[in-house]
C-alpha cells in the first residue's frame, strides 16, 4: 500500500506546524520519521490518520485522495499507534485488542469467534497472551504499548501508522516490537527518537526540523555527522558493520 502528502501544510490556530511536507511510503517499506521534539513528526502522522486536517496540500491512501476515502475504510486500512495511551474506562487487555476489530464491522454486529482467534494471535505476538482479563489501567507503560500495537495488528490493517512505538519498552520489546513489525509484510510509517533503532529498521528516513524535511534517503544517507549536529545539535561518529552495511550512530558529546 501507498502513502504518499504532497506539500502538506498543516496549522493549528493561527501557527503553522509543519509546511510543504511530501512523503512517499511504498509498497514493503518501513518509513521512520526522525526529528527533535516539537519537529512536527506527530503532527505529520496526525494528518495522515486523520486527526488533524491539512491547511493546504494532499494526502493519498493507496492511490486514492484521503478525503475521498470514508473515515471506516481508512481505519480498516490503517493501524495507528499513538503516543498518549490512557483509556477512561476499565477495559481489560482483550475487550482494548477487540477494539481493533471495530472498523471491521457493522453497528451492534456482534463479535464472532474469528474476531477473538485473531485478538488472541495478535496478544501471542506480542507475548502478552496470559494477561487477556488484566485491566487495562494496570498494565505498566510497556505492557500498555505491547498491547495497544496487538491492537493494531488485530485490525489485519494494510499499513501501521506509529508514533514512537518504542516509548516504555525494555531493549528487548523494542527490538521484539521491531522486528514484529517489520516481518508483517505492510508497510510502516513510524515516527522513532532512537536513530540507531530507525538506522537498524527503517528502509527509508526523513528527518524533519522546525516543520519540515530537510533530509531523506536510506539510513546511511541521512544520518550523516553535520546534519546529526545540525538538526539534533550532537556531535556523532558513524560506524558502518561491513557485513551487513548497517550504520551505527556514536554520539560523543553535544
Ligand atoms: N494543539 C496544539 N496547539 C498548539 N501547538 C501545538 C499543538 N499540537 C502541537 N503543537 C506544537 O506543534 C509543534 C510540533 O509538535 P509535534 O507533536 O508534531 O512534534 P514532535 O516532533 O512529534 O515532537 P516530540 O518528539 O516531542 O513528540 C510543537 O511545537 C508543539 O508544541
Amino acid at each position: 500500500m501507498n502513502i504518499k502528502t504532497k506539500n502538506l501544510s498543516v496549522d493549528i490556530g493561527r501557527k503553522n506546524i509543519i509546511h510543504d511536507v511530501s512523503i512517499d511510503v511504498e509498497k514493503h517499506e518501513f518509513v521512520g520519521i526522525v526529528g527533535p521534539n516539537g519537529s512536527g513528526k506527530s503532527t505529520l502522522l496526525k494528518s495522515v490518520y486523520r486527526v488533524l486536517r491539512p491547511s493546504a496540500g494532499m494526502i493519498e491512501i493507496d492511490g486514492k485522495l484521503q478525503n475521498e476515502i470514508s473515515l471506516k475504510e481508512s481505519a480498516k486500512k490503517l493501524g495507528v499507534l499513538t503516543q498518549s495511551s490512557d483509556l477512561s474506562f476499565d477495559f481489560t487487555v482483550e475487550e482494548v485488542v477487540m477494539m481493533g476489530r471495530t472498523p471491521h464491522k457493522k453497528l451492534m454486529e456482534p463479535d464472532s469467534d474469528e474476531d477473538y482467534e485473531i485478538a488472541r494471535d495478535s496478544l501471542k505476538k506480542v507475548g502478552m497472551e496470559d494477561l487477556t482479563d488484566r485491566e487495562f489501567n494496570t498494565l505498566s507503560g510497556g505492557e500498555r504499548q505491547r498491547v495497544l500495537i496487538a491492537r493494531a495488528l488485530t485490525g489485519q490493517p494494510k499499513a501501521l501508522i506509529l508514533d514512537e512505538p518504542t516509548n516504555h519498552l525494555d531493549i528487548h520489546y523494542q527490538i521484539s516490537l521491531l522486528e514484529i513489525v517489520s516481518s508483517l509484510g505492510i508497510e510502516v510509517f513510524s515516527a522513532m527518537h532512537d536513530l540507531n533503532l530507525a538506522a537498524t529498521y527503517c528502509t527509508k528516513i526523513y528527518m524533519m526540523k522546525k516543520g519540515q524535511i530537510v533530509s531523506c534517503g536510506t539510513p546511511k544517507e541521512v544520518f550523516v555527522p553535520e546534519m546529526l549536529r545540525d538538526v539534533f545539535g550532537v556531535n556523532a561518529e558513524i560506524s558502518e558493520n561491513r557485513e551487513n552495511g548497517r550504520i551505527n550512530i556514536i554520539y560523543t558529546g553535544i
